[in-house]
């Protein structure tokens, strides 16, 4: 049991991201200031801590079935392998996505099991899955969305709020019922006992593709960069706590208001490297027929617009086309060379540092 491994403690020495630190029990009661620590997070860096989720029993259950996925042989797991279309589920081996121009493979494996295809089960919404996944949909894949599910949505009523919008406006574009994106990904990297150096990258920077991110992960090796910095700086795991994200499909949503941040993950620092590293995420993305553009009903968003009117946020896609672009962008199989590496696989990243220079939301 994973939840058993005692691991070395992440190095002291070395820097770290300073992120921001939301109670989401406050959130859930209301506190106002915990609302605007929240937002000063989202618009920021658009990285911070989300302790007293309520969700770590959970996330402790998720990750012993996924290290039960993982465990299966190669060769049981790639029947389940992702398609090279553009979508998202199914299990992706090493190898299969690329992590720079040009075109080298990545170590990590993982697994995304779709949002509706848990909430179907045992109805196949997307795809099948490997057995564990199967065995453990009802008792804990399921009831570890339905946490996360909760949580994305009491924090997408907090940013409503705050973007002054229609009371409901994004949590109508998040209907869990509806066909989305969404989904559950568990990330797994066998230990390479230091047959490489400490900055290999495991996942290449990128911007998340979809609205929030809530991410469980016990060893470091997530790195943000911080606006208008060129550097990387180490998200320190903290226990209790999750990491949270914004994700392009915001960013677009509120004009760059709200930070959709490049990170990226390395092998983690010093002894920890030794250890496999597991990372849980919940995704939850726009209803794949939302056209990617500004949101219409709120002031703080029309002044984001009409302050830069050169910059066109309309990407005139839908959330499903957006991430469908991205994922086939990554896949070694598609690979055509460095310049359509760079120009498919590109998230929010130029416009976000636009819009914040623009807006001066810092
Ligand atoms: O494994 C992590 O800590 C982060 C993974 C990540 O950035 C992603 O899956 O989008
Ligand atoms: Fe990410």
């Amino acid at each position: 049991m994973p939840g058993l491994i005692t691991y070395p403690s992440f190095p002291e020495d070395l820097p770290t991201a300073p992120l921001l630190v939301v109670d989401y029990a406050l959130l859930k009661s209301g506190d106002e200031t915990e609302k605007g620590r929240l937002w000063k997070a989202a618009t920021e860096l658009g990285f911070w801590y989300l302790k007293n989720h309520g969700s770590e029993h959970e996330v402790d259950e998720m990750f012993d079935v996924g290290t039960d996925i993982m465990r299966l042989p190669l060769e049981e797991k790639v029947k389940f392998e992702q398609a090279n279309d553009g979508s998202i589920a199914g299990y992706k081996s090493p190898g299969a996505n690329t992590i720079d121009d040009k075109g080298t493979g990545d170590l990590n494996e993982y697994i995304v099991i779709m949002k509706d295809d848990i909430l179907a089960w045992p109805n196949v919404m997307h795809r099948a899955y490997p057995e564990p996944a199967n065995a453990h949909m009802e008792g804990a894949i399921r009831p570890f969305s339905r946490k996360a599910i909760e949580v994305n949505l009491t924090v997408l009523n907090v940013l409503n709020e705050k973007l002054a919008l229609p009371d409901g406006t994004l949590a109508g574009l998040h209907r869990p019922e509806v066909r989305s994106q969404d989904a559950v990904k568990f990330v797994n990297v066998q230990p390479l006992f230091r047959t490489v150096s400490e900055d290999t990258v495991l996942v290449p920077g990128h911007t998340d593709y979809g609205s929030l991110t809530f991410l469980h992960n016990r060893l470091g090796g997530l790195q943000i960069q911080m606006p208008g910095s060129e550097g990387w700086l180490y998200v320190k795991p903290i226990p209790g706590h999750a990491v949270y994200n914004i994700g392009d499909a915001m960013a677009i949503m509120t004009a760059g208001l709200l930070r959709s941040c490049i990170h990226r993950v390395v092998l983690p620092p010093g002894e920890q490297s030794r250890y496999e590293r597991q990372s849980l995420v919940y995704f939850t993305r726009p209803e794949d027929t939302v056209i990617l553009r500004p949101l219409a009903g709120s002031p703080i968003v029309a002044d984001a617009v009409s302050k830069n009117p050169e910059k066109d946020w309309d990407k005139g896609v839908t959330s499903q086309e957006w991430i469908a672009r991205r994922a086939k962008a990554r896949k070694a199989a598609n690979y055509q060379g460095a310049e359509a590496w760079k120009k498919h696989i590109v998230g929010t990243e130029d416009e976000a540092a636009l819009a914040r220079q623009v807006t001066n939301v810092a």
